[in-house]
Formats: C-alpha cells, structure tokens, sequence
C-alpha cells in the first residue's frame, strides 16, 4: 500500500481567503520560505481562493513587500509564483467549489494526490466554507487535511457547536487547530528541557516551586482596529489559547512516547485538574493614552474610533490557576498578558521556594528558570554564588543559554513556517486536539460571562507602562517575589 504521505506525490495547498490580510502578512510569506528553502513536496501547487476577483500578478504584488528575498533567490521567487494560481469564487455557493475542484484535478497526476485547505477566512463564513469542502474539493485519492486559525468559537457553547460541525465533515485527524505559539522554538524546547534533563526531575514540583509566571507582552494597541479585538478581549486572544498551552507543557506529567496523541492526553489530563477561574482571581485592565507618549501612544483604547466609547472588553488580564493535583496542589499558575506595553516579551518563569534554614541572613534570593520565548530565545536560570574573590558575600548570577551566543543567528524557523511543513508530514503534536479545546473554554467561560455579564469594569493603565500597577500586588499575594535586585551582565561576542 501506498504511503500517502510520500513527498513524490503532488500536493494541493489550498489558501482560502487569499486576498486578506493573514493571507498577505503570514501564510504566502511562510509557503514561499518553505518552497524556496525546499522543504515541500517537488510537485506542490498552490491556490489562492476568495471573493475578490483578481489576477494573480495583483496578489504577486500585494504580497510583495510582505516576502522577503535574498538576492540570489529572485529566480526561485518567480517558480514559486509560476506554481501559484488564484481563483476567484464566493464561500456559499456550491458551484464555485466544484470548479475549484476541477482546477485542483487539472494538477493531480497519477495514482495519489494530496490536498491541504487553509482557512484564513473569517469565523462568519467558517461553516459555508467547511461543508463546501466537503462535499466539493476532498482528494478521492489521497488525504485531506484542513488548517484552520482561532477564534474556535468565544465560549464553551459556541466552541463546542464549531467542534460538532467540523467533526460532522472530517476525522480529528484531518483537523489542524493552528495555534502559532505551539510552532515557537522556545514552546516545542519545554518538553526537552523537562524530559531530557534529569537535572529538572526531582524538583519540577509542589515542594520545591513557588509559583509559575506565564506572560506575555506586546507593545503595540489596537491601533485603530480595535473593532475585531474589542468583540474578544485579551483573555480570548492569548490568555485562553497561546498562555494555557504553554501551561499546558510546563504542567503536564511525561507523556507515555512523542506520539502526538500520548502528549495531548498528558496536556488533557493537566487541564482537567484546573478549576474554572474565579472572579477574584483574574484582574483585568485597559490601557488610556500616554499624555507624554509618542503617536499612538497618546491615545486609549477607548480613543480607538472603531471601539465601543462605554467598551470594558480587557487589553490587559493577570490569572492564577490552581491544578489540583499531586504534583502541583498549591502552586499558583500566573498567566499575564497585554497590549500597550512597555517592551514586546513572551516567556515562563518557574520560580523555586526560598531556601529553608537559611545560614545567610536572608540574602539567598530566590533560584528562577528563566524560558524566554521571544524576542531573542534564551534558556536561564538565576542563582545564588559566591562573590568571586576574598569576601564570603553572595552574589546574585546566572546559568545562560542565550540562542544567539550558543547558535550564532542561526535559524530559528518562524512558528507558521514549522506548523504548515507539519501538515505536510501529517504530525499533530504542535496542534491543539479537540478535548484540549474542550477544556480550554471549561475554565475560562464561566469568568468570561461574569466579566461580561457584570459589565465589570477593568482597572486603567498607561500605554507604554508596565500594566495596571495592581498587578504587581497580584504577583505577591500568588507567590510571586520579585527582589528588583538581579542585574544581568550582558555576555559580548569574543
Ligand atoms: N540570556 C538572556 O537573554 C538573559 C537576559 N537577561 C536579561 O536581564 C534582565 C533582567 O533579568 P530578569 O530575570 O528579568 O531579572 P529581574 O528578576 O530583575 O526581573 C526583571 C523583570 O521583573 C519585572 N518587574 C519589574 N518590577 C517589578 C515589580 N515591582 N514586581 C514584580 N515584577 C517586576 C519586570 O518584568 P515585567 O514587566 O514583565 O513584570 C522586569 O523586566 C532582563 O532584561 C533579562 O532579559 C538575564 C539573563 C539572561
Ligand atoms: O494570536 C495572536 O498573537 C499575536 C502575537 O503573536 P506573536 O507571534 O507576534 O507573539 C497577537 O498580536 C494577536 O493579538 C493575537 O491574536
């Protein structure tokens, strides 16, 4: 029997909604790396779909200055597009996909044929597109695999309603929930540092660990977009998918093997020992304008024209979760995350309990796990020393793995870049499975529906600071410490 996963065969690559702007920015950008890195199949073709009625010289050049090319690559450029086509057809109406499927067949030689849908499409035209799908374009000889991008619905019943809907045209696994933080370097690296390092073992636990910091950061509003953002908030945007997965990997038992489905089960199983989030566990916030700032920066989001002048959807949240179990019982998970904030940074910071019977007058600061997600991947983990020479005083350092020290620049594949080529192979690991999402909206629907149900009002911060200054009271009540007095000496380049 054949194996359909074989790279000899051609393979379709699907994008629907190309002309938008996911499209442009993201998924042309990462399908031309890959072609021009060699990484797909010989015989891929791709099809750009949507309403839009254009040619494929317009995309060509809307795209242009989203795709970057070396010189020397210029000619690779134009193969990539001379595989392309562009095909202009609505997302409700049948006929339209039954000559997207006459187009597809005109590039299936042989006895296999794979193809691979995208869907940069809005979640209102989701199902219309699904189900046209399939009942028009799925390969007859070969597989089908649909990609598709968050929101997966904005609450328990919604999500669930999507997942009956999906699981009514294909199997799981044809399903590819993308969620772009798995296809991170630093978020694929948890599982080696914690499975590969007995070093981590012994004290991955309640009784060595104070508290988990999970955040995210991002310096930039809504920008006068706010429109989309402001029917979602933070806590749907990041909080309930990007930093719960993390948590996910850092939390979660070893899984049996890497098989995709033993690590999901483990990632299933953690989720099923969080409660859902109460109220007085979450702190919510909104930036206002920096009267000092720079451009955007002067204005709140309220100030954003396509946001709701009463709007309390948060740009900032700060969670503890608590998971019930034997490894972690009451060991709080902090997830923080916001937009309009001082510096753009992702990364978990396990930080250890203090020293018992501590002999040094309480200089020993805490020992902290430091995994920086972006920008720039570094692995560190802060401890105590000696200071170097004749006095006995301590001294605050570091263990450091900062990539580009260890790897030079070298090549940290962009997230998209990793999961697409992932879809190609047919392995889900970096993929989010349909119980995980189950439980994802298990524990944050019900905090949801009473922020929003209570029209609860989030606590004002200022662009380009820190976030609401009441969140740093969260981190110490969750057992979080910060000393303020590491300082980091910055390695040079011998
Ligand atoms: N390999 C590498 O790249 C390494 C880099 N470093 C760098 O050195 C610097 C310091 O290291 P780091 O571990 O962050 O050291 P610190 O423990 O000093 O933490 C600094 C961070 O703590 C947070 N903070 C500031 N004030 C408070 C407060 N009142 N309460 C709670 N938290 C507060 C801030 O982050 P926030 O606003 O997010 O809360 C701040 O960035 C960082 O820039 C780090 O990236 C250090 C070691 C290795
Ligand atoms: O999913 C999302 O992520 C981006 C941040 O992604 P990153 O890879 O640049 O960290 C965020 O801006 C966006 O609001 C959110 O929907």
């Amino acid at each position: 029997m054949e194996n359909k996963n074989d790279f000899q065969y051609p393979h379709t690559f699907i994008l629907l909604g190309a002309s938008g702007d996911l499209a442009r920015k993201k998924i042309y950008p990462t399908i031309w790396y890959l072609y021009r890195d060699n990484l797909l199949p010989k015989h891929t073709k791709f099809i750009g779909y949507a309403r839009t009625k254009q040619t494929l010289s317009e995309v060509k050049e809307k795209c242009k200055k989203y795709l970057k090319v070396r010189p020397g690559d210029e000619e690779k450029l134009d193969e990539f597009w001379a595989a392309n086509e562009y095909f202009a057809g609505s997302y409700d109406k049948r006929i339209d996909y039954e000559m997207l499927n006459q187009l597809i067949n005109k590039f299936e030689k042989g006895p296999v044929a794979n193809r691979i849908f995208y869907l940069a499409v809005p979640p209102t035209v989701f199902q219309d597109v699904t189900v046209n799908i399939r009942n028009a374009c799925v390969s007859i000889k070969g597989f089908t695999r649909v990609i598709i991008e968050k929101p997966f619905g904005s609450d328990d019943v919604s999500s669930d309603a999507l997942s009956n809907h999906l699981a009514g045209l294909f199997k799981e696994e044809q399903i590819y929930r993308i969620d772009h933080y798995l296809g991170k370097e630093m978020v694929q690296n948890l599982m080696t540092i914690r499975f590969a390092n007995q070093i981590f073992k012994p004290s991955w636990n309640r009784e060595n660990i104070a508290s988990v910091l999970i955040s995210f950061k991002e310096p930039f509003g809504t920008e006068g977009r706010g429109g989309y953002f402001d029917d979602f908030g933070i806590i749907r945007d990041v909080m309930q998918n990007h930093l719960l997965q993390i948590l996910s990997l850092v939390a979660m038992e070893k899984p049996v093997t890497l098989n995709p489905n033993d690590i999901r089960d483990e990632k299933v199983k953690v989720l099923r020992h969080i409660n859902p989030i109460e109220l007085s566990d979450i702190l919510v916030g909104q930036y206002v304008g920096n009267p000092e700032g720079k451009g955007d920066e002067k204005l709140g989001y309220l100030e954003d024209p396509t946001v709701p002048k009463d709007s309390v959807t948060p740009t900032y949240a700060l969670a503890a979760l608590n998971i019930n179990n034997a490894r972690w019982q009451g060991v709080p998970f902090i997830l923080r995350c916001g937009k309009a904030l001082n510096e753009r940074k992702a990364e978990v910071r396990i930080q250890y309990k203090d020293v018992p019977g501590d002999i040094f007058d309480g200089h020993a600061k805490r020992n902290e796990l430091v995994i920086r997600v972006q920008p720039g991947e570094a692995l560190y983990l802060k401890l105590m020393s000696k200071s170097p020479g004749m006095k006995f005083d301590l001294v605050e350092t570091e263990l450091d793995l900062t990539y580009s020290m260890r790897y030079g620049e070298a090549d940290v594949p962009d997230a998209y870049e990793r999961l697409i080529l992932d879809v190609f192979t047919g392995t889900q690991m970096h993929f989010v499975r349909n119980d995980e999402l189950k439980e994802a909206w298990r524990i944050f629907t019900p905090v949801l529906k009473e922020l929003e149900g209570k029209h609860i009002k989030p606590v004002p911060y200022v662009y380009g600071s820190r976030g609401p200054p009441q969140a740093d009271d969260k981190l110490a009540e969750y057992n979080f410490k910060y000393s303020g007095s590491y300082k980091w000496k910055k390695p040079t380049l011998s």
